[in-house]
């Protein structure tokens, strides 16, 4: 059995879901099917998760919501118009969202997980409805009815053990299974949704829960490239790569995969595909446990910005036992995750994302650095990227970082932060964001330019 997700704009339009439809049933394996809510059909449109995002605040806000409301109903209905549906599904899926906002008005967190779900979800409807109509044997699977059992935390659920017996029983189910993505259920029933772009971990789950022998995630490129296709021009595609290599790409910036998808996965040893709706005779990108890696010890190279920098600085930190500790439990207090503490005999520095900080919050650590740890100096600095080299291969490639610092001069970055991966698979540099694009594009020069397909 081959579990398949087709992400967001693969399900844009009638006419990508017609080229969905023609996949499935060109390999019969193709027995479970999980689908996004329908995304971008050009450059400057709107996903309809925004749309519902959109739609969630304007209704608490206690505005007439019902322009945001026919933004995401009209979506739907061209995409049945489309399929030749009849209106029927589109009623259904109205009614469902006037439901839907009626519900945990008091409680925002809730409120938004259960509209931000309403896309997938409804997408999965009209989909089953259009395979049903076209001749294939298929049925929509509701999260919940599956078992999918999620953690309390909204807008951030990871699946909970349980999910995978309970999942596994789908097996049984003789039909096409058309699933929504990016949600479940908690034990007591409360909707949530995964991070988003969380219909990947859905796949994932499934694929590993119905010990699939393929899971395929049906993307817009034909391959997952060595960089950003966007920032650099014709990148390298990569043929086969690790899932310890394609996590941590993912999580520096690839956003073709997300990062949480791979542990379902690579835990039950499921190969993953990610392949082109628009083009699916293309072998794709394979993520697999181990690859021969001697050719290409770098096989990406991801790039992010968004992050900033906590600095502390006390004479004689080093001796002071639970220093460390104890910053940390001030940013636990404060729900701050952190990325990369570089630090010297006297300097600590925490990389953070900047969208966890506000002005408010910002003083308030930096004062209770000062007060608690009684620091001499305490400051935060935005605007920070990290750069990440990833390969299995790299731990034993000797002159790596010489060639990465040396590339990242000749365009005049500064290097804020180097961090080495303690499993060696990655090699991080902190820079200025404003350098991101000029870096990646200099690196990927020194690291691939005589390569068009890795591995
Ligand atoms: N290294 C990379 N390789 C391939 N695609 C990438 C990479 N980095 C970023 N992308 C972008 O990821 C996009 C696909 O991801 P996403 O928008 O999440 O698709 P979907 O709608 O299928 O979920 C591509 O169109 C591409 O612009
Ligand atoms: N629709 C959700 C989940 C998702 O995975 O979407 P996509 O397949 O378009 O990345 C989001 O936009 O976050």
């Amino acid at each position: 059995m081959i579990v398949c997700k087709f992400g967001g704009t693969s399900v844009a339009s009638a006419e990508q879901i017609k080229k969905v439809a023609s996949i499935v049933k060109d390999e019969p394996k193709r027995k479970a099917v999980v689908v996004s809510a329908p995304g971008k059909r050009f450059g400057d449109d709107i996903k309809v998760t925004d749309l519902l995002i959109a739609l969630a605040h304007a209704s608490l806000q206690d505005q007439n919501a019902e322009d945001e409301l026919n933004a995401v109903v009209d979506r739907y209905a061209d995409i049945a118009k489309g399929l030749d549906l009849d209106g029927t599904i589109v009623n259904v899926i109205e009614q469902d969202l006037r439901g839907r906002l009626q519900e945990n008005r008091d409680n925002p967190p809730l409120f938004m997980d259960q509209l931000k779900a309403s896309g997938e979800d409804n997408n999965a409807k009209l989909i089953a409805a259009y395979f049903t109509s076209i001749g294939l044997d298929a049925e929509y699977v509701n999260p919940k009815e599956a078992g999918l059992i999620v953690s309390d935390e909204p807008g951030r659920a990871r699946a909970l053990p349980e999910a995978y017996e309970n999942l596994a029983k789908l097996r049984e189910n003789g039909k096409i299974v058309v699933f929504p993505g990016f949600f479940g259920y908690t034990k007591e029933g409360v909707m949530m949704t995964f991070a988003r772009g969380g219909s990947d971990i859905t796949g994932s789950i499934l694929a590993a829960a119905l010990k699939a022998e393929l899971y395929e995630n049906f993307t817009d490129v034909d391959s997952v490239f060595a960089a950003n296709p966007n920032v650099v021009d014709n990148p390298a595609e990569i043929k086969r790569m690790t899932y310890r290599e394609m996590r941590e790409l993912s999580y520096a910036g690839f956003s073709v995969f997300h990062d949480e998808a791979l542990m379902p996965a690579f835990q039950h040893s499921v190969p993953v595909c990610i392949k082109n709706t628009n083009n699916p005779s293309a072998p794709g990108t394979m993520i697999v446990a181990e690859r021969e890696y001697t050719k290409s010890p770098v096989i990406g190279i991801a790039a992010d910005d968004g992050f900033s920098t906590l600095y502390v600085s006390k004479y004689l930190m080093n001796r002071e036992i639970g220093f460390g500790r104890r910053l940390l439990q001030i940013l636990e207090e404060e729900e701050v995750s952190y990325e990369h503490t570089p630090s010297g005999i006297d300097d600590l520095s925490v990389i953070v994302r900047s969208h966890q900080l506000t002005p408010e919050k910002e003083e308030r650590i930096l004062a209770r650095f000062r007060d608690e740890l009684h620091v001499d100096k305490a400051n935060v600095e935005h605007g920070f990227a990290m750069i990440v080299l990833v390969g299995e291969g790299m731990h034993n490639t000797l002159g790596l970082s010489a060639r990465a610092t040396a590339a990242i001069s000749r365009v005049g970055a500064n290097i804020e932060m180097i961090n080495q991966g303690s499993s060696e698979v990655s090699l991080v540099f902190g820079i200025q964001a404003k350098d991101t694009d000029n870096v990646l594009r200099e690196l990927y020069k020194e690291f691939f330019s005589k390569s068009a397909v890795l591995q």
